[in-house]
């Protein structure tokens, strides 16, 4: 099993639910989209991730946690980092992360991934505005964490968050750091850290 997720880093989508098949010799078409999927993320999909972003942050701050070419730079450069949650083929929430190599984050933990590191740092969680306050969010991030665990070398997966949702991420098992020295125009964050517990433990409690 091990040898199966070093060789193979990205997650196979998998589906919630039987793909539709409908076989009545009186409907031609064949409905073959799942209705849920969870697979990571690639650059095709940058367009539908930046329109839910631009309509969960522009609009409330006037500030993307990323602008497009960064979700492009980070679905090309490390899409095995990311998480999307498919309903009939249609997006409706994701996460996108990096990896990165100090304590804390840093201003330029904003636009960089460092390869072959043992902290994920997680960008952006956004459910699109139709499907929020379902426990879409809640639910993403869980499988997400679960599928870190399985990730060789990952320890721990560091976010910023305003002060608001900091209860939110308490909720999923973060801790939180205390104020992070990253601004966005006047925007300050809190710093929250959750501990993966590494591959050995992954094996022992979550079958991959
Ligand atoms: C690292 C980051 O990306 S931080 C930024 C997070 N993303 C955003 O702010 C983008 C816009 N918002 C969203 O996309 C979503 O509302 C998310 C990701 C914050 C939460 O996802 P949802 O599916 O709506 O949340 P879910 O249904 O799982 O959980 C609801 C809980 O989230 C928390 N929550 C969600 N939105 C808010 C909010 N605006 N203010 C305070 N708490 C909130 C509450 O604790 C709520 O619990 P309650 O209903 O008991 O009060």
């Amino acid at each position: 099993m091990a040898e199966q997720v070093s060789s193979s880093p990205f997650l196979r989508p998998f589906f919630l639910k039987t793909p539709l098949r409908v076989s009545s010799p009186l409907r031609q078409r064949r409905h073959t989209l799942p209705a849920s999927e969870f697979r990571n993320l690639t650059p095709q999909d940058a367009i539908s991730v930046f329109e839910i972003e631009r309509e969960a942050f522009i609009s409330v701050s006037g500030e993307c946690p990323l602008t497009l070419d960064e979700v492009l730079n980070f679905l090309g450069q490390c899409p095995e980092l990311s998480m999307g949650w498919f309903e009939e083929g249609q997006l409706v929430a994701f996460i996108i992360g990096s990896g990165w190599d100090k304590e804390t984050l840093a201003q330029e933990a904003m636009t960089t991934h460092i390869p072959d590191s043992q902290t994920v740092h997680i960008h952006v969680l956004s459910v699109h505005r139709h499907c929020r306050q379902q426990g879409k969010g809640s639910i993403l991030l869980w499988r997400y964490l679960q599928y870190l665990r399985c990730l060789p070398r990952l320890r721990r997966a560091l976010l910023v968050c305003e002060e608001f949702l900091v209860p939110f991420y308490q909720k999923a098992g973060f801790k939180e750091k205390g104020p992070s020295a990253i601004t966005v125009g006047a925007l300050s964050f809190m710093e929250m850290e959750y501990q993966l517990g590494g591959l050995a433990y992954a094996r022992r409690n979550s079958g991959c």
